[in-house]
């Protein structure tokens, strides 16, 4: 029977000859929750069993109120460590990073199943696993049983072709593919994202593309392994790990990125997406540079090359948060954090930030932000009454020295 790399993944997983619309029940190769839902899922877990199915498997970052921004976040700290202790889990401790881009950095492997307490854990498809989010109940099952049930889902397949535009990335690929879905036309389903430039993104692009799957709707979104995921996992793919030619796809979409232009999510709605053109010239008050999509190395790259030599307006605050403490270090060595300091940049340890409205960096009433981050529902990053716009980091430093919604570079 043909089978999708989503078919193929649950069925090993389950020990099943499975195809989309058939339910699984699954070993779990990894667990993560983070200091949001971890704490539910740990009393849930305390009401059914004592010992977690396998320490070594299950990750507990604290990320999102990190360090500590109340006094409820520190309680909840406080009693993850404790039970990550007792229980013998790797904690990551406040000032790691984002709870997704340490698993991908050091723990997702092609093939894997993962499930997070977190929405965004469909990055992981980035590196070939079929990875996805679950909620704290159940989460708190599989600590203590190390399986879940799951319907295979339908697979979407997404052919990208064409070189992007300078100044153009993985962040106005997948903000595209938004409008173009929209924000219910994947409920359910898998996103397979291939293609000529697919092959030519680096690992961390394509996890920029897996991040927003959720953002349609969709269970997960995973690109099938090559070479580049080899070297940047340290392991080889398994040769039962691929798509097979005449696989089952309930819908295919293309989309060629040659002519693409910046493309920025307007408030309130990730798919309330547009060129660049249509809305430069927009003030802001705020540029977050960070988050699960857009903080990694090549991002502050980015950003850091288009601000060199330059400051960033006096009227708005800029914000840079490193993913990962890799990330930081990286990023300090190569001098990217130097320059985005020195054009007046505040520059964080790594952690959420500002993406949810955790611990700093919120906006107040009538301000607008602009950030890299992957959601700009009302709220989310402050007041009910501010609005935040979505781009690539190339875009946020761009705007953060002009003052407003700025076009980088670029023959547009
Ligand atoms: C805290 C967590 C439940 C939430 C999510 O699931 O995505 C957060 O990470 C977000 O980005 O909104
Ligand atoms: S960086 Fe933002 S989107 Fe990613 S896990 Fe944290 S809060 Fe969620």
């Amino acid at each position: 029977m043909p089978k999708t790399i989503v078919e193929k993944i649950l069925s090993k997983s389950s020990g099943k000859d499975l195809k989309a619309g058939d339910y699984a029940f699954a070993d779990i190769d990894l667990a993560m929750a983070n200091d949001i839902t971890a704490p539910l899922a740990v009393e849930g877990f305390q009401q059914i069993a004592d010992k977690v199915w396998d320490p070594n498997k299950i990750y507990i970052p604290l990320d999102h109120q990190a360090p500590a921004d109340s006094i409820n976040a520190a309680e909840n700290h406080k009693k993850l460590r404790e039970f990550a202790r007792e229980q013998g889990i790797k904690l990551y401790d406040v000032g790691e990073g984002v709870c997704h881009q340490l698993m991908l950095e050091n723990h997702v492997e092609p093939g894997q199943l993962v499930i997070g307490a977190d929405s965004h854990t469909c990055t992981y498809g980035a590196v070939g696993a079929f990875a996805t989010g679950v909620g704290s109940t159940d989460m708190a099952a599989a600590f203590a049983t190390g399986k879940l049930w799951f319907k295979v889902p339908q697979t979407i397949k997404i052919n990208l072709t064409g070189q992007t535009k300078q100044n153009v990335s993985a962040k106005d690929i997948i903000l595209k593919l938004c409008k173009k879905i929209e924000a219910d036309g994947a409920l359910y389903k898998a996103l397979e994202i291939t293609g000529p430039t697919t092959k030519n993104l680096t690992i961390p692009s394509r996890a920029t593309l897996t991040n927003m799957a959720i953002e349609m709707g969709a269970k997960t979104a995973i690109i099938q392994p090559d070479k580049k995921t080899e070297e940047y996992t340290g392991v080889e793919a398994p040769e039962w790990l691929y798509s097979d030619p005449d696989a089952d796809y309930v819908q295919e979409i293309e989309l060629d990125v040659s002519s693409l232009e910046p493309q920025i999510a307007v408030p309130h709605q990730v798919d309330n997406v547009h060129d660049i053109t249509e809305v430069e010239g927009t003030k802001i008050d705020q540029v977050f540079i960070g988050s699960c999509t857009n903080g990694r190395l090549e991002d502050l790259e980015a950003a850091a090359k288009v601000v060199k030599g330059r400051s960033f307006s006096e009227d708005v605050r800029v914000i840079v948060v490193p993913a990962s403490r890799d990330v930081y270090n990286k990023a300090e060595e190569k001098g990217f954090l130097k320059t985005l300091f020195e054009a007046g940049a505040v520059v964080e340890a790594p952690c959420c930030g500002p993406c949810m409205g955790g611990s700093f960096g919120l906006l107040a009433g009538g301000e607008v932000g602009l950030a890299t981050s992957n959601r700009n529902f009302r709220g989310r990053e402050g007041s009910p009454d501010a609005e935040v716009y979505l781009s690539s980091p190339e875009v946020a430093a761009e705007s953060g020295i002009q003052g407003k919604i700025a076009k980088p570079r670029g023959d547009f």
